[in-house]
């Protein structure tokens, strides 16, 4: 992997007008969806994005693409500050950065064959000649995602979810991306579709050196594909680490909470599982944001300066960063509760 980051994204922020203040918007109210996330992406790694609904992923997503309005903050890909293109270069980044959704049922417009659905990134940007190199092409790549080049003529409405999620996926790599956002790729399929899709994903990487951003909130699932991980909490990111470390030492309390959550498949340990009190109830939201320590109630730390200042992303060892006014990196680590294991 290069030392550059393939992609790059600086104190990003995505604040929505709340209803009622679209026509007015000095009179105040946003939500927060994103405010001041900063995370990078190496080429050929799948960098993964967790958190409960809301907090955030899917926008942080959309930003990226460049598919909702960036607040403030910057987005690099191979070096180039890429947050305000336009126009034609703006079409041309989007060839660059595709998406994969999480509905297979609404993301394929029923009306057209999947020749159609897979070739139309083909047309867009130019990418094949001719109406034999195109359905060459599409044949093509529906043999890379395990789909029968025979299915070509028919509809969305014949395919099962998992083909359809096949077909998604085709889509994005007609347009020879370099990065693919992922948001929430499996977590509509059945479970015993999941783990095709993701050995997919897994090996689509390995054979054409694809870049992910997966966004999820299934933990258990990005553990599996993910080289690094990316806990979001109400905008924020609250810590980031190697897959592996963060899932064997999590150190802010938010993460300890939603890995005390993650089911045990061992019915024996999973009766003794402890999920912490935190995660359970109401998920927090940005519209109406909790008073306090938004990050934890175990905080010990005034609950106005978790509240007004943002905790820095402070790095802890190589690569595992923590925001928490409570972390300090040369003293011990934070209380930490039982993790459960995963084995
Ligand atoms: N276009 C929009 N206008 C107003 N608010 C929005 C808009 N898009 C998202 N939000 C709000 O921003 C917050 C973050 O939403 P987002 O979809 O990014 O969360 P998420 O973590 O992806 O959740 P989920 O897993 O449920 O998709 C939510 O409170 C959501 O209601």
């Amino acid at each position: 992997m290069s030392d550059t980051p393939l992609l790059e994204v600086r104190n990003l922020k995505v604040h929505f007008p709340l209803p009622g203040t679209l026509l007015k918007p000095k009179s105040g109210g946003s939500v927060k969806a994103v405010d001041g996330v900063s995370f990078h992406l190496n080429r050929g790694e799948t960098l993964g994005l967790v958190g409960e609904s809301g907090c955030g992923k899917s926008t942080t997503g959309m930003a990226v693409l460049r598919m909702t309005p960036v607040t403030a903050g910057e987005i690099h890909l191979e070096g180039n500050n890429i947050t305000d293109l336009k126009g034609r270069s703006l079409r041309t980044l989007r060839r660059k950065m595709q998406m994969i959704y999480q509905d297979p049922f609404g993301a394929l417009d029923p009306r057209m064959r999947v020749l159609d659905i897979i070739g139309e990134p083909l047309k867009v940007h130019n990418l094949v000649s001719g109406r034999k190199a195109y359905r060459a092409e599409v044949m093509r790549l529906m043999e890379l995602v395990g789909l029968l080049p025979g299915m070509a003529e028919r509809y969305p409405h014949e395919f099962s979810g998992g083909q359809r999620q096949r077909i998604g996926i085709a889509r994005a790599l007609a347009a020879r991306p370099e990065v693919i956002i992922c948001d929430e790729p499996v977590s509509a399929l059945d479970v015993s579709i999941q783990a095709q899709i993701i050995n997919l994903l897994k090996d689509l990487q390995e054979e054409l050196g694809l870049t992910y951003l997966f966004v999820a909130h299934d933990l258990a699932v990005v553990r599996h594909i993910c080289d690094r991980v990316m806990v979001m909490y109400l905008g924020h990111v609250v810590e980031v680490a190697d897959s592996e470390e963060l899932y064997t030492n999590p150190q802010h309390p938010y993460t300890q909470a939603l890995l005390s959550a993650i089911p045990i498949p061992d019915p024996r340990a999973e009766s003794r599982r402890e999920v912490d009190p935190s995660i359970e109830g109401e998920v927090p939201s940005p519209v109406n944001p909790p008073s306090g320590c938004p990050f934890h109630p175990r905080c010990k730390h005034a609950m106005e300066t978790c509240r007004t200042v943002a905790p820095e992303l402070k790095d802890t060892t190589q690569g595992h960063a923590v925001s928490c006014h409570l972390y300090e990196p040369t003293s011990a680590a934070m209380p930490q509760i039982r993790v459960a294991s995963m084995a």
